[in-house]
């Protein structure tokens, strides 16, 4: 009834008053972080139109340098002048949205630094949710994990990570809800890591040096900053470990058993000696191609299985096989990941997830996914 009375000029205003502003600031702009902020930036004026929600970022930060705004970013961000030249603290970040009563706070972790993670703690007391694709808070110490839970409890907070195991694919939150709901979830097998299903796909499809694939993958922005990380299993380790701990098992990175992938004198070298050394993996790697039976490719394939009824009974393990070229895994293509979920109710036939498991753009549009899912909690 009021709505009919109110002048067209006035309902713009109702409008202006009704939208949620969100604000965020965004830790690290390299491959995922430059890629989000643009989506942001691009779908801002749409979702504002579509859900009423305004996602302003006042902040963008490097390792080294803090650009702060009152008016969000633009399309030039990457031009606009850091105010302070030096190195910043994070209390110039709580500090600022203190002073200009900035509420509904994300602070958005697209660092794969494992220091970083500590600063999280003081984040929530501070009024900050948490979304994050760097991998490490989930996967440090189990008291740390549960510390950061307690943490965000205790000050309604919210921490969203869904870009942690499959990137961009519906996965944590698939596995959060089964296991929710009672689903008994008794095994997840797959290949986790895009990076190194891009990398086994295409060597074994094709009689390239693995040297030259790995190049690629690593030009593609399918591996982690450090593909040391990919290539030793350590990443594919921590993903087994973060479903393991989303179905309360106590587990450890240390409980999980992988196959590193690296030549042994390859794994203590600087980065710089590693990178001009990349030829080391070729004939370790074209015997393995050669040596397996007819119809057959090389997968890295991760698995958690055990009695996952009791929190210390799972067995975790990451290792490269060889399996036939038609089977489910075998017929994986560039670089997609496929996740095998076995529950009771869902007997013999696993739920199935595949799709692009890696990759700055699927990644990017992932934490925005968790953004906009936020959003849509906050006031
Ligand atoms: N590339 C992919 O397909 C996927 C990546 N991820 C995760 O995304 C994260 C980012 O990956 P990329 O963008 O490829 O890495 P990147 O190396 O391109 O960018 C990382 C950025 O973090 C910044 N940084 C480092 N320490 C910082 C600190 N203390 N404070 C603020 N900024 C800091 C660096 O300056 C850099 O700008 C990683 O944790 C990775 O595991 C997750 C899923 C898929
Ligand atoms: N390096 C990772 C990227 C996503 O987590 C991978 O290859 O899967």
């Amino acid at each position: 009834m009021t709505q009919t009375i109110v002048k067209a000029s006035q309902r713009i205003d109702l409008e202006k008053i009704q939208k949620k502003k969100i604000n965020l600031v965004v830790f690290g702009h390299g491959n995922v972080g430059a890629l989000l902020i643009d989506q942001i930036i691009a779908s801002r004026g749409e979702i504002i139109r579509r859900k009423n929600i305004e996602l302003n970022i006042f902040a963008i930060a490097n390792s080294q340098k803090l650009l702060l705004t009152r008016d969000n970013f633009s399309e030039d961000w990457r031009t606009v002048k850091c105010e302070n030249e030096n190195s910043y603290s994070i209390e110039d970040i709580t500090n600022f949205a203190k002073r200009f009563n900035l509420d509904n706070l994300i602070a958005i972790d697209n660092t794969a630094n494992s220091e970083f993670v500590k600063i999280y703690p003081y984040l929530i007391e501070n009024g900050f949710n948490v979304v994050s694709s760097n991998k490490i808070a989930n996967t440090t110490e189990l008291s740390f994990y549960k510390d950061l839970r307690k943490k965000l409890k205790d000050h309604g907070k919210e921490y969203l990570y869904e870009t942690n195991v499959g990137a961009g694919l519906p996965l944590v939150d698939t596995i959060k809800l089964l296991h929710l709901s009672g689903e008994n979830i008794t095994r997840i097998k797959g290949v986790f890591s895009g990076s190194l299903s891009y990398l086994f796909n295409e060597f074994s499809a094709k009689d390239e040096l693995f040297s030259t694939v790995l190049k690629k993958a690593i030009d593609k922005g399918f591996t982690e900053p450090d593909p040391r990380e990919d290539l030793c299993g350590n990443d594919v380790g921590r993903k087994l470990l973060i479903l393991a701990r989303e179905l309360d098992l106590h587990n450890e990175i240390d409980d999980v058993k992988i196959e590193n992938l690296i030549p042994l004198s390859l794994r203590l070298v600087p980065k710089t000696e590693f990178f001009n050394s990349l030829n080391d993996f070729d004939v370790p790697f074209h015997i393995k191609r050669k040596n397996q039976k007819k119809d057959h490719v090389l997968r890295y394939v991760g698995e958690l299985r055990g009695d996952l009824s009791k929190n210390d009974g799972a067995i975790l393990d990451v290792r490269l096989l060889s399996v036939p070229k038609n089977s489910m895994l075998g017929q994986l293509k560039g670089s997609d990941s496929i996740f095998e979920i076995y529950t009771e109710s869902y007997g013999k036939n696993p739920i199935v997830i595949q799709g692009a498991g890696a990759g700055a753009a699927v990644t990017a549009r992932g934490v925005f996914g968790d953004i906009l899912r936020l959003s849509d909690k906050l006031n």
